[in-house]
């Protein structure tokens, strides 16, 4: 048992580590009836715990586990006509089934964001075994915004270190690297 915190089931009792030549599977959100599916033809990159308020979660955990793919390894193969964008406003649209609010694929529309190309996507909704496991948890403080009191955090901090996840408040140093670079090539400051 790696901790007592409850952070989300495919942590909690450490990580199971992916398969080497993992090549995909096929998501399934939570209706017993008609589901919508996803086959990802792709192993996921940067999995990580996420403490954001906009990544889905399933009920009772604090942190989500989201991973990127390739947009294009990405179809919707059952039950699409139930899918709907929970916020066209924000930087990923996330698509989420309407009946039972699982979010199926996170998909970034700006051309000229860093990470476009990339899809968002929670490997527990496959019962597909080799997916990557989560290698870091990124907007740790951001569990506050969704209603985890601040007193909590030592512990929580704790219990991800414990479990094999380094806590940052924002992505990971190579992935806000990889933010930074992107802007800098933007501006001019960075030859392309
Ligand atoms: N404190 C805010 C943070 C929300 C946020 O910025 N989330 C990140 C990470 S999501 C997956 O790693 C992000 O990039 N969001 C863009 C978007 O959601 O469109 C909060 O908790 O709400
Ligand atoms: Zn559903
Ligand atoms: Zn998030």
């Amino acid at each position: 048992m790696a901790g007592t915190i409850k952070l989300h089931p495919s942590i909690d009792n450490g990580l199971v580590a992916g398969s080497k030549d993992f090549q995909g599977g096929t998501l399934s959100c939570k209706c017993a009836k008609d589901p919508v599916t996803v086959r990802v033809d792709s192993q996921c990159l940067h999995n990580h715990a996420c403490g954001c308020t906009k990544c889905w979660k399933p009920e009772g955990a604090i942190f989500s586990v989201v991973a990127v793919v390739p947009r294009d390894k990405v179809s919707v193969t059952a039950n699409g006509d139930k899918l709907k964008i929970v916020d066209d406003k924000a930087t990923i649209q996330r698509h989420a089934c309407r009946d039972c609010g699982v979010h199926l694929f996170g998909r970034i529309e700006d051309q000229g964001h860093a990470f476009h190309g990339l899809d968002f996507i929670h490997v527990e909704l496959s019962k597909d075994k080799g997916w990557a496991a989560p290698e870091f948890a990124a907007f740790v403080s951001s569990v506050i915004e969704g209603g985890t009191k601040p007193d909590a955090m030592d512990g929580i901090r704790a219990q991800l270190k414990k479990i094999g996840l380094e806590p940052y408040d924002c992505l990971s140093p190579a992935l806000m690297d990889a933010l930074a670079t992107h802007a800098a090539k933007k501006s001019g400051v960075l030859q392309a």
